[in-house]
């Protein structure tokens, strides 16, 4: 009865996980800022592994990657939600939508901000 029990709430978590990458999927097919932030993210892995990175700025690193995709994703959500509900033009919907997308500008400001702090010294150690 116990490993029932077990079994279906494993079963729900992978249920969970695979709508999750669905709407991951989703976020790639139709979203061409986040293929963008995708292929951001390639570029600052590979300059991370040429310049050698220590653990603790691979760990910020991360960090700011995931914040700008996740950032990106909700500001994704909120779009689609509005556009259900709201599907005509209305000031509240350009007000949401514009503080969503504002959560991005933050975001990325940050992880250029952060970016450059990291990266600029190594590259300038690498070619001087
Ligand atoms: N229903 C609406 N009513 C009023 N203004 C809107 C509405 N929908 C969108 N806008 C305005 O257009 C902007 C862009 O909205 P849209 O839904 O096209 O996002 P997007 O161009 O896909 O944005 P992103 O590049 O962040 O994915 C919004 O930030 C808002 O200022």
């Amino acid at each position: 009865m116990r490993s029932n029990l077990g079994g279906k709430s494993r079963k729900r978590r992978s249920i969970g996980f695979s709508f999750a990458w669905n709407g991951l999927m989703e976020m790639i097919k139709s979203e061409r800022n986040f293929r963008i932030h995708l292929i951001v993210t390639i570029i600052v892995i590979t300059l991370g592994a040429l310049v050698g990175l220590s653990h603790l700025e691979w760990m910020i690193t991360t960090l700011v990657i995931g914040t700008v995709l996740v950032a990106e994703t909700t500001n994704t959500a909120v779009e689609k939600l509005i556009d259900y509900l709201k599907p005509d033009i209305h000031p509240s919907a350009k007000v949401i939508k514009d503080i969503a997308a504002g959560a991005v500008l933050i975001a990325a400001i940050t992880a250029f901000i952060i970016g450059c702090l990291l990266f600029i010294p190594k590259v300038y150690h690498l070619l001087l």
